[in-house]
């Protein structure tokens, strides 16, 4: 664990209604009333947003969206702009999600352009990269990294993206209780950071968080967020009972 407040971030994917979605919300409320020095942040479905957003008003837990469309405006049914998820109470955006890439066709430009939408509404991107299990095992993990993160965040400078977090998924550990060992996790979280330091500066990559995602759950949180460059998680099943994720949330205790 590093100097960097950790962030423990709960993604609901496509689960819960609204009315579930609230009452989870206001049960982690209550749950982790007490939690200091650690950031918290839940994404339910974009129907359910404003609800929860209004359950947690005044908590310290924050609300991010699972995606954005980068228009501000117009003709594109279906999608979602920066504008509406700050009006409905949203500070965080999950954008590149390996779920995203994989199904909906989402691309590093694609994640380029959504980044820049989120930075000028406000919104903290939660930008997310990782090798599939080929990739792992064909050796090109440090490179596919390498591409998501110089594509993803082209023609950025430092301090356009100073709130921004990103977050390791190896899509190989998504949903399939394969967790990374906590080396695997330093060794990319540290190869992320040093090529951020490239791209932009030592201070910059000094304060970025990278959080690790895939299969996160309470008995194996502690050690992942031992890890030097572990600066919190992404999770996904183990963030939908709030009793569960609370533990994540104390994970220190
Ligand atoms: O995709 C994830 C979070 O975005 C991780 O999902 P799991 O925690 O269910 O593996």
């Amino acid at each position: 664990m590093s100097s960097r407040t950790p962030l423990i971030a709960g993604n609901w994917k496509m689960h819960k209604t609204g009315t579930q979605a609230v009452e989870a919300a206001g049960k982690l409320k209550r749950l982790v009333d007490a939690a200091r020095d650690v950031e918290i942040m839940i994404a339910p479905t974009y129907t359910a947003l404003y609800q929860v957003a209004q359950t947690l008003k005044g908590s310290a837990i924050a609300v991010g969206a699972q995606d954005l469309f980068y228009e501000k405006q117009g003709a594109f049914t279906g999608k979602i702009s920066s504008e509406m998820l700050v009006d409905a109470g949203c500070s965080h955006v999950i954008i590149g999600h390996s779920e995203r890439r994989q199904f909906f066709g989402e691309t590093d430009e694609t994640v380029n352009r959504k980044i820049q939408a989120a930075l000028s509404a406000d919104l903290i991107p939660v930008f997310c990269i990782g090798e599939s299990e080929a990739q792992r095992e064909a050796g090109d993990t440090f490179s596919v990294l390498d591409k998501q993160v110089r594509v993803g965040l082209k023609d950025f400078v430092s301090e356009a993206l100073t709130r921004i977090v990103i977050a390791y998924e190896p899509v190989w550990a998504i949903g399939t209780g394969k967790t990374a060992t906590r080396e695997q996790a330093q060794e990319a979280h540290q190869f992320i950071r040093s090529l951020l330091e490239t791209l932009f500066g030592k201070p910059f990559a000094d304060t970025v968080r990278i959080l690790y995602g895939g299969s996160v759950k309470p008995d194996n949180v502690r050690a992942l967020m031992e890890m030097p460059d572990v600066d919190g998680a992404l999770v996904g099943g183990a963030s939908l009972d709030p009793e569960t994720f609370s533990k994540l949330v104390f994970y220190n205790e």
